[in-house]
Order: structure tokens, then sequence, then C-alpha cells
């Protein structure tokens, strides 16, 4: 639960306190989320600067309050100062709260620009200034909302999770700490501050101790699949807009426009048909052919002559004045004439129907595929290699479009042991090949990413950390995925590395499945990091159920359509169930009568990369905790996820 501290910042109302009306508004809004907020205490002072800076610093202090909001003094009025007295106080400036608020107002009134909100983090609180009115706070409150337990579960340190719902986590955790940091653990390095950079909450083990001294429990939180993939959803930065060119290379891009047709198609009338263009006549009955159209015709239509007949191509235009198209089956050459090339050509045709022939037959109108100004494809369409977008863009002459940017991947081996076969014959004590690189660029270009190869760092954490730096900085990376070195090991050094030497957020560290426990997810900025686990199977099934619905977000997939997709299937053998849930990898059949059929891969043990090999789904085996019994049978139907074609 947060708990919120309301600051009524207004001289007439810090004299006459009867006069307040935005306490109340407030707190219907905060009590309609009481199941995420409780309203801890009010206060209303002066617009005096000193006054709002010591009644935020002792809210701060005294009261354990995860958000504080201030009401007025955020105007051009010479006594509004709120923002003065506010903004030195914080540790990090949010504008991305100021802008949603400020955003979300502009809709509502453009006095909403003579508001000066500011926000951020301070200490483990969130601050935040709401204008004065009653109605503009309680606008401005509720257009963050949607980001704000987020936001104040990363500013208090608990990573994805507020202190509320921590418990929720509890429920899948294992005994030990979660979401808070326990300052009675002094050997696991949590809850220091790091002495460089911002004021961020280290929970990794500080690689300058002693291995002696290193965490003999993981101090991440074990949160659920789901919970990952929300918090992944709401970290995910807003996709950048550019303009690129009609091709096959836009495949996998989402469109970032409505794009209307600015032409008709067909621009002209024309013939659906190889046939006879003909005028409203009576048949059946024999006409005169006086001209012909191709379909490749560069003349404009002539003039349907009464009482004849034009023969024309499908696709062609059809002479003015004509009334349908008969097709060429329906009719008979009935006489035929040597033209001026000297080529026999027909010169009346029998036109052989007995049926009425209706207006338009066989006619396709200009723009009735598509009409001038239709709206052909609208923001958010993803661009397919079934090739119907870009044959729709292509067939109203658009060059270029705009689409959301897809992130550049950069991928990194990490482990001492790991080794390329491009710069080694052969084996030696615990070395292993790098399957995880080659695997995971596969991936990656599969699903028409764009991937730098990071190579392989040894566990050396200044090597990893520069690795990291240079990939982003150098190598114009946005998001990186590493394999190895996230579980409890001396020498797993992603987690310090990030969270200590770069001073960046892990959201996560731990989540409850199989395989995959260690899959840690961070960001630095707008740069994001997946630490996967070393395993192969667990590499590989953590990509799918994580990394890619990640990158989809990134690249303006709405956030009903990044997951991969899941189908029901029906089990064709027995499964044994784990007691943590299990994405086993199984191929998934259509059978005689169209259901889709689940079989294993076979041997599980997350080492084993050719659990992944045939395999085009991820069963979402249940935990076996709390289930009658620890089988599955055959026949059962479950979830997949599905990861490749059937
Ligand atoms: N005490 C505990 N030990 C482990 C736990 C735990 O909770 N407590 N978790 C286990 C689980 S689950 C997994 S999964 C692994 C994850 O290990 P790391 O991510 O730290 O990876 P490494 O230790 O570096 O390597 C693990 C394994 O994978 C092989 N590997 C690494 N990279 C590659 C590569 N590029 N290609 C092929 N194989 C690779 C590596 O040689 C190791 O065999 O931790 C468990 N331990
Ligand atoms: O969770 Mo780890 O990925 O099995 O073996
Ligand atoms: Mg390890």
């Amino acid at each position: 639960m947060f708990r919120v501290h309301l600051i009524i910042v207004s001289d007439t109302c810090s004299k006459d306190p009867s006069k307040d009306r935005v306490i109340p508004a407030v707190s219907e809004i905060i009590n309609l989320r009481s199941d995420e907020y409780v309203l801890k205490g009010t206060s209303i002072i002066p617009d005096e600067k000193t006054f709002i800076q010591s009644e935020i610093s002792s809210v701060a202090r005294d009261s354990k309050i995860d958000l504080i909001i201030t009401s007025g003094g955020t105007g051009f009025g010479v006594r509004d100062v709120t923002p003065e007295a506010v903004a030195p106080l914080l540790d990090r400036q949010a504008p991305g709260l100021v802008q949603m608020m400020i955003q979300e107002s502009l809709k509502i009134t453009p006095m909403a620009a003579l508001s000066r909100p500011v926000a951020g983090v301070m200490g483990k609180c969130i601050v935040i200034t709401l204008p004065g009115s009653p109605k503009g706070a309680c606008e401005n409150l509720t257009s963050i909302f949607p980001i704000l337990s987020h936001a104040l579960s990363l500013a208090c340190g608990s990573s994805a999770t507020p202190h509320g719902v921590s418990q929720k986590l509890q429920n899948v955790n294992s005994s030990h700490d979660v979401g808070h940091h326990k300052h009675n653990h002094p050997h696991n390095g949590a809850c220091e501050h790091s002495h460089k950079g911002p004021k961020f909450y280290n929970r990794s083990n500080d690689l300058s101790r002693p291995v002696t001294e290193r965490a003999r429990q993981s101090p991440y939180p074990m949160i659920s699949v789901d919970e990952a993939l929300d918090v992944i959803n709401a970290t995910v930065p807003t996709p950048r807009v550019e303009e690129r060119n009609i091709d096959q290379t836009l495949i996998g891009y989402v469109i970032a426009e409505n794009i209307y047709s600015t032409v008709n198609v067909p621009g002209y009338r024309a013939s659906i048909v190889d046939g006879y263009a003909v005028g409203n006549y009576s048949f059946p009955n024999t006409y005169d052919v006086s001209d012909i159209s191709h379909a490749n015709s560069l003349a404009s239509s002539t003039r349907l002559e009464s009482n004849t007949i034009v023969r024309v191509t499908t696709g062609a235009p059809v002479p003015n004045g004509t009334f349908a198209v008969i097709p060429v089956e329906s009719t008979y050459v009935e006489s035929s004439r040597v033209d001026s090339n000297g080529k026999e050509e027909e010169a009346r045709v029998f036109i052989d129907v007995d049926e009425i022939v209706k207006e338009g037959d066989n006619i396709r109108e200009p723009g009735s595929d598509v009409e001038i100004n239709d709206l052909i494809l609208s923001e958010g369409t993803e661009i397919t290699a079934v090739g119907g977008e870009i044959g729709l863009l292509s067939s109203v002459g658009l060059r270029t479009v705009n689409v959301y940017r897809k992130p550049i991947i950069g991928i990194m081996s990490t482990g001492d042991e790991v080794v390329d076969p491009s710069s080694c014959s052969s084996l030696i004590g615990g070395q292993v090949w790098d399957s995880n690189r080659p695997s995971l660029i596969t991936a990656c270009k599969g699903n028409n990413f764009e991937v730098v190869d990071l190579g392989i760092v040894e566990d050396v954490a200044n090597r990893l950390e520069s690795s990291i730096r240079q990939a982003y900085s150098k190598r114009g990376v946005d998001i990186i995925i590493t394999t190895g070195g996230v579980s409890m090991g001396e020498l797993d050094l992603l987690k310090p590395t990030i969270e200590r030497a770069l001073n960046g957020i892990i959201h996560f560290g731990r989540v409850a499945m199989k395989p995959g426990k260690p899959t840690t997810f961070g960001s630095f900025g707008n740069k994001l990091i997946f630490g996967l686990p070393g395993n192969p199977a667990s590499a590989l099934v953590t990509f799918h159920l994580f990394v890619l619905p990640c990158l989809r977000l990134w690249s303006g997939r709405s956030k009903n359509r990044y997951k991969l997709p899941t189908v029901k299937v029906k089990l064709g053998e027995a499964f044994y169930l784990d007691p943590r849930p299990e994405y086993q990898r199984a191929k998934i059949l259509q059978n005689d009568d169209g259901c889709l059929i689940a079989y294993s891969t076979g041997r599980q043990r997350s080492s084993r990369v050719g659990s992944m090999y045939t395999a085009n789904g991820l069963l979402c085996l249940p935990s076996s905790t709390n289930q009658s019994s620890p089988i599955l049978p055959e026949g059962n139907v479950i979830e997949a996820i599905m990861i490749g074609p059937l």
C-alpha cells in the first residue's frame, strides 16, 4: 500500500481551512484506489518557500510516506513559489510525469499551459505538485495514475513492486526477503547507497568485498512471469518514429501514422475480364468490333460507337459509354478482316448471352478497390511477410512511410569458459563452445531485428562494465542481451555491474519459472539490458518469453499485441509437474481433425539446448503446488505459447 500525504499550499486556506476544497476532492479519488493508496495525512501551509520546504522535509522524514502531493502555488502569480521550493529538494527530476500531467490538462483547457508543475524523487518518496484548483488537481493526478504505482515501486527501491504489492509477491516468493531492503542483512550488500551518481539502492554483491561476505540468499524478490511482463511493459521506452522505404526491408515494422490514399484504385473504369465492352444492347446478337483496349493501354479511353463493341483485356480501361463487359467465353467470331498491319482481326462477333446483362457487369468503377481519402493502413499495423500491407501501400503509389523505429540489439555471451570455435579448435578443462550467442542472434534476426554481435566477455568485472558501456555508446545498441553470470556464483558479475559500476536499475532479478529462474532485467535511462541465464535452453526460453515481447513492444506493437500468440493444445503424452511453473519445450502438431496436439521435445534439463530443437511451442505447465496430482495426464488441454510455425 502506498502512503500518501497531501499538502495544500495556499495563503487563503492556511488562514481559513474551511475554504479548502482540494482535500475532499483528492481524498475521493485516492479512496477510489484504496487497494493501492492510502491518504495518511494532510497539511495546509501558506505560499512561502521555507514553509513548503520544511513541511515536505518533515513529512518525508517522519511519517514513512511514499508519495507527497502538493496542491497550489504552481501558477504565474507572484506568490506562486511551489516549484521553486520543491525543485531543490528533488534528488532526481521526473519530467515525464510533468509532461503527462500537462499533456492531459491541455486537452481540457489551454490554461494548463500556465501551470508550472515539477515532480521527482526525493529519497524514497515521489513528490508531485498539482495545481490549486480541485478540478485541475484531480485531473493532473488522474493523468499519472496509470504509471504512478510503478514509479513509486521503483522509487522506493523495491524494484517492480510497491510496498503493498510486495504482499502479492510474497505468495510466489521463497522464504527470504521481498520488496523492501532489510537492514538486518549486513553482509548481503542490500540497502547501500551507491557512492557515485544518483542514489540507487544497490542490492547486488559488493565485488570489492571477499567472497566470504557475499549474499547467500538472492536479495531479489522472486516475481511471477506475468509480473515480470508487466514490469517490462511499464519500462519499455516509447518508440521513435522514422521514415522508411516501402520494400521487403519493412517486414516487422509497425506503421506509426494513419495512411490515407491520395488516389483512386483503379483510377479509371476497368474491365474485370477479357472480353467485349458492350452498350445497353439486346442479346444474343452479332456486333461489329470497332476497337481494341489492352490493359497496358496508354490511350485515354475512347467512346463506344453505337451498336459496336470493343475488345478489352482484364484491367484495361473500357470506352466511355460502356454498359458492361461480356467475357470472351460467351462469344464467337462471326467474320474476320485484315487490318492495316496485314493481321487477321475480328470483324463481327456473336454475343451468345441469354440472361439479362446488368449495368456495370464485369467493370471495376474508379476507386472501387481503394477510394481517394480512404484510410488504408492505420497506426499500429504491422508489416508482415504475407505481403498484403506492402502491396496495399504500393498500390496507391507510396514510396516511403513513417514507422516506429526498431531497437538495435547487442548480443553478448559472458563466461571465462565460453569459447568461440573461430578462435580455438578444441576445448580443454571446463571450456564449452558458445551456443548462446549464435542461437540468440538467429532468433533475433529471424524475428527481423538488427543485431550487433558483442562477442564473448570474460568474467572480469571491469571488462563486463566497459563492454556494456561501449555497446551503448560506440556501437549504437539500444538493448543488450547477455547470457551467463546472473545467478549466485562468485563469478556471476552481471547484477553488481549493472547496479554498482553502471548505476543502472535492476527491475527484476528472479522469476518463478523453470527454466530461467535468474532472468534479470535492467535499464540505464532509455537503454535496456536483459541478463539471461547461461544455461542454453534457459537462455532461449527466456528470450521468447520476455525479450521478444519487449522488442515487439519497443517496435510499436500495442499493449495487447506484444506477447507471442498462445493456443490451446491437447497433451499427446503425460507431463510431470515441477514446483516452479514450467515452460516445457514442445512440438505442436495439427492432427487429422485439425486439433493441436503437443509432445515434449525430450529431456528438459536447462543445459540441454537440444530441448529447443524441433520445438515450436512452450507448454505452460502449472506449478505442482496445489495440484491434486503431480502428473498432468495425456489428453488434458492446456495453454501453449507459439514460438515457431506449426
Ligand atoms: N546456488 C545456486 N546456483 C544456481 C542457481 C541458484 O538459484 N542457486 N540457479 C541455477 C539456475 S536455475 C541457472 S539457470 C543457472 C544460471 O547460471 P548463470 O546465468 O549464472 O550462468 P553461468 O553460471 O555463467 O553458466 C551456467 C551454465 O551455462 C553454461 N553457459 C554459459 N554461457 C554459455 C554459452 N554462451 N554457451 C553455452 N553454454 C553456456 C555455463 O558453462 C554453465 O554450464 O545457475 C544455476 N545455479
Ligand atoms: O532456472 Mo535455470 O534456467 O533452470 O535452470
Ligand atoms: Mg552462474
